[in-house]
């Protein structure tokens, strides 16, 4: 079969005429430079939660609507850090009956799209996305199609979990953040700003063991994921256990071979004994054979502590711009291959994969874009 390999890698995002690129995507998270502003101007450390918990208690758009602070001090932030609180408007939300999908609009204009999952009773899980777009090309994927707009700054990214729309829903904090919304969070530099905001008590105050990062093997940033946050949950995508079709799936390959990204997990799991986990995206007739299930599980038994790799089986949802000649395998053929990795003596599970029914599930955002 043969797949698509190229794809314009970077798109300009359509803007409001007049509107300028407002974001300097060169500076350090807002809310990183008030906390430091408020501490070195002998402010309590209670202040900044103050300004955060009006923001997401939904009752202040500007620094001026903050009452708990004083009133030089909510002027004397507006003037320092402009007068919204809110990097993201909600423009759009589509639900199903355990999904809900918001289209969130950043300051330039940048589009993104944020997902949240009821699947269990008192447990939400959201998935975020960390750029606008996706410049890494993969065949199969909506966000890859739509190619790279821009990086989310850490403020935007946060910003979907800390939105008060989710406070005015009941859902001040969810269960747990993927990183498997839009783009690919390793190829953007602000997302370890993003994470310390998160696990921060002051913040996000969420567990790094809740967040889970989704990468398709940035080899660099993900060694330095691992020494920074340690914690946080990791998924590689795999997809192929061939370099060659690997490479026609995911073009990154070519860049970071998958042996790189498996050998910093090695070393991870060593020192940590934290689990990881290997996404694998069946397409049907593309990498579901008997082959595909030897060399996989050959693969994960090849690891150095291989009981803490575990194999999650994906189902190919049909994505606006992938391959035409892509098809979703039958429910009998994905269980099947999980039946043959445990066979095999690898740990595996399938997905659930929820929100198809309105574009929501893995690897079909697009935020409009297509
Ligand atoms: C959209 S990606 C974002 C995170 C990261 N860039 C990655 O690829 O791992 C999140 C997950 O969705 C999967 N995915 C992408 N396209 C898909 C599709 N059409 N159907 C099902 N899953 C898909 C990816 O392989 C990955 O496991
Ligand atoms: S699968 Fe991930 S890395 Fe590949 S194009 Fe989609 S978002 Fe980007």
């Amino acid at each position: 079969m043969q797949h698509r390999t190229s794809r314009s890698r970077t798109r300009s995002p359509s803007r409001p005429p007049g509107d300028p690129n407002v974001v300097d995507l060169t500076a350090r998270s807002r809310w990183m430079r008030i906390r430091e502003h408020l501490s070195a101007t002998g402010n309590p450390d209670f202040r900044f939660r103050q300004v955060i918990s009006a923001w997401q208690g939904s009752t202040a758009e500007t620094f001026a609507d903050v009452r708990a602070l004083p009133p030089g001090l909510r002027a004397e932030l507006a003037e320092r850090f402009g007068p919204r609180l809110h990097p993201l408007t909600a423009v759009e939300v589509q639900r199903d009956d355990h999904v809900e999908k918001v289209l969130f609009a950043a300051e330039s204009g940048a589009r993104i799209e944020t997902v949240v999952s009821h699947y269990r009773a008192g447990w939400d899980s959201m998935c975020v996305s960390s750029q606008a777009g996706c410049g890494l090309g993969c065949t199969f994927c909506a966000t890859g199609a739509v190619g790279l707009v821009r990086n989310l700054t850490a403020d935007e990214i946060t910003a979907q979990v800390m939105h008060p729309r989710w406070t005015r829903e009941g859902l001040p904090r969810p269960g747990s953040v993927a990183f498997m919304g839009m783009g690919e969070a390793l190829a953007n530099p602000h997302v370890f700003d993003a994470l310390t905001l998160l696990t921060d008590p002051g913040y996000a105050g969420l567990s790094a063991r809740r967040i889970t990062v989704s990468t398709v093997g940035f080899a660099s940033n993900l060694d330095r994921l691992v020494a920074e946050h340690p914690q946080v949950t990791l998924t590689l995508s795999v997809h192929s256990p061939f370099p060659g079709q690997r490479a026609e799936l995911i073009p990154l390959e070519g860049r970071y071979p998958l042996a790189d990204n498996l050998a910093i997990l090695d070393r991870h799991v060593r020192t940590t004994r934290r689990k990881v986990y290997l996404a694998y995206l069946l397409i049907a007739g593309v990498n579901d054979g008997e082959a595909h299930l030897d060399a996989l599980a050959d693969l994960v038994r090849r690891r150095s502590r291989p009981e803490l790799f575990h194999v999650s089986v994906i189902r190919y949802n049909v994505a606006a711009g992938g391959d035409p000649a892509y098809r979703a395998p039958s429910t009998r053929l994905v269980e099947g291959f999980v039946r043959g990795l445990l066979a095999r003596g690898v740990h595996a599970t399938r997905r659930r994969q929820l929100g198809t029914t309105i574009d929501a599930a893995c690897g079909q955002l697009h935020a409009r874009y297509l």
